[in-house]
């Protein structure tokens, strides 16, 4: 279980984080909503151990981020991390001497059915393709949570469905656990069972998707607007 327990985060003035606590069980998957610089990125890099908090506290299963949660957690950053000059298979290289549960049939499904080339050169691909050669090398692991920060900015969205819809059915194991940060809120509903609504770094809504729904009577869009809404009366 992952527990963030009333962190906070301030850049400069700017507070990210501000009281943000929330738990996300084993098995779920969350999408983490909210307008540009409300704080998304910022919680799943503190999650990653890539940030310290100022106040509050992170557990991943009683640990707190850092080596200990290491093997325990994967993290797809919302940037180009890889040198650019990098071909695919010595991203999947690297990745296979670092971490011990990297999984070489994953990463063979997952090139073949992303139709991605393990030659390509990182800087010479389209962006559409560097997203996918991201979340190949992010689903490869069997690492109990994943974090996926905006997985699918840059794909066309004739494919982010497929690949939303993939991820649930053909790529994610038993137990585990994903927290990804989208602005595709039609593209991803379908494959979560929770979600967040984040604002100015405060937690504004949170639950079960299907619950909300029909407790509320809306759509999930409707249900993030009216949140929204909320925040700036
Ligand atoms: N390294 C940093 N230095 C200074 N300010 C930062 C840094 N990282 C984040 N911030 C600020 O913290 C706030 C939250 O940023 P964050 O990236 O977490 O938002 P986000 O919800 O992921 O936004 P987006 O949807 O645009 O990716 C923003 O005001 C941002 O400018």
């Amino acid at each position: 279980m992952i527990i963030m327990d009333r962190a906070v985060k301030t850049f400069d003035k700017q507070k990210a984080l501000d009281d943000l606590s929330f738990a996300v069980k084993e098995g779920c998957i969350v999408g983490i909503f909210g307008t540009n610089g409300a704080g998304k990125s910022t919680a799943l890099k503190a999650i990653a151990g890539l940030l310290r908090l100022d106040r509050g506290d992170i557990t991943i299963d009683g640990k707190r981020p850092g080596l200990a949660t290491r093997g325990l957690v994967t993290y797809l950053p919302d940037t180009d991390v890889w040198y650019p000059w990098m071909k695919l298979s010595d991203a999947m290289r690297y990745m296979k001497d670092i971490y011990w549960d990297w999984d070489e049939g994953k990463a063979a499904s997952l090139l073949d059915f992303f139709g991605l080339q393990k030659q390509a050169v990182m800087q010479d691909a389209s962006k559409g393709t560097r997203a996918k050669m991201k979340l190949l090398l992010a689903l490869s692991r069997q690492a109990k949570y994943l974090l996926l920060d905006e997985p699918f900015a840059g794909i066309d969205p004739f494919a982010r469905e497929q690949i939303a819809q993939a991820i649930v059915e053909d790529f994610m194991d038993e137990g585990q656990t994903i927290l990804v940060t989208t602005h595709e809120v039609l593209e991803v509903e379908t494959m979560l069972d929770d979600i967040m609504f984040i604002h100015e770094g405060k937690l504004l809504l949170q639950g079960h998707v299907e619950t909300l729904k029909q407790e509320r009577h809306m759509s999930l869009m409707d249900l993030l607007k009216e949140a929204h809404e909320g925040a700036r009366i």
